[in-house]
């Protein structure tokens, strides 16, 4: 893996430097009009939406995104997971509303073979999760059974953020739209972003803080799905963005270090109830 900082810019330019390396790659084996192609060719998109809405007056808990995560940026490798699959199932079986599958592999150690694993195991909706860039990425997406992309507002420009959140729902699926300021919560808001994350973690300076959530929730449009994401450690983390009105909570490192990850989604989710 490659160092978290890089000596210019921040973490995310970084990566995102890498992103835009590696997708040159695949784009000269599978071309942007053949990955046109097979993006049509998949079955429909499952209704992420329908799975996140109304979780923060759900009688059974917030959903959580339950996320397949083998190492990030700032802590390094966190769990060597033999079978994406297998964790996944596992994921399913405690009640995930949806499971988020890293796939950027210079940071993450993720790819787009642990998300077939995944999709070829479980059938609730799938996150590709990713650093989104680029069209070709959903368009791929789509080619690989995904349900949802990532489009963080800070590593996108206004016109990209229209045109990939429209092309995103044109292809049947659904973004998460991340934010991490209040102006970032106005971009996504101006293009009607229909699910919305705040992430805790200040993704150019890898700063983790669970009050961030509590901070900015005001600021979401009252029609939008809220999600809560990263710093959750345990059952009171999820609880305390529930209880600041959070519909669904992202969580990653927490549970692919737990030894019995589907009874910790259990948990959270009894915690977090109304
Ligand atoms: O996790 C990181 O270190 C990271 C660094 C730079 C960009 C993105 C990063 N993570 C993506 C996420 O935000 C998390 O994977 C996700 O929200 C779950 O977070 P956690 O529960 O804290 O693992």
């Amino acid at each position: 893996m490659i160092p978290a900082h890089s000596s210019t810019g921040t973490v995310l330019d970084s990566i995102i430097e890498g992103v835009i390396e590696d997708m040159g790659a695949r784009k000269a084996t599978t071309s942007p009009s053949r990955m046109q192609q097979l993006a049509a060719e998949v079955s429909p998109a499952r209704d992420a939406h329908a799975a996140l809405v109304g979780g923060r007056d759900n009688p059974a808990g917030v959903g959580i995104i339950a996320e397949v995560k083998r190492a990030s940026p700032s802590v390094g490798p966190l769990s060597n997971i033999e079978s994406p699959a297998e964790l996944a199932a596992q994921y399913a079986a405690g009640g995930a509303a949806a499971i988020s599958v890293l796939t950027e592999q210079r940071r993450f150690n993720g790819s787009l073979a642990d998300f077939d694993a995944v999709r070829a195991r479980v059938d609730v909706p799938l996150l590709r999760k990713d650093f989104t860039v680029d069209e070709y990425q959903i368009y791929e997406a789509r080619a690989h059974d995904a349900d949802i992309v990532l489009l963080i507002v800070a590593a996108l420009d206004d016109a990209q953020l229209r045109d990939y959140l429209a092309l995103t729902h044109e292809l049947g699926m659904n973004a998460l739209v991340e934010t991490h300021t209040v102006e970032e919560i106005e971009r996504a808001a101006a293009v009607e972003a229909p699910i919305v994350g705040i992430n805790v973690r200040n993704l150019k300076t890898l700063e983790v803080d669970t009050s961030h959530y509590g901070t900015l929730a005001d600021q979401l449009p009252d029609a939008v799905i809220r999600v809560a994401e990263s710093g959750v450690k345990e059952a009171q983390d999820v609880a305390m963005y529930a209880a600041q009105g959070a519909d669904a909570v992202l969580v990653g490192e927490a549970l692919v270090r737990h030894g019995e990850p589907s009874q910790a989604i259990t948990d959270f989710r009894q915690a977090s109830r109304p």
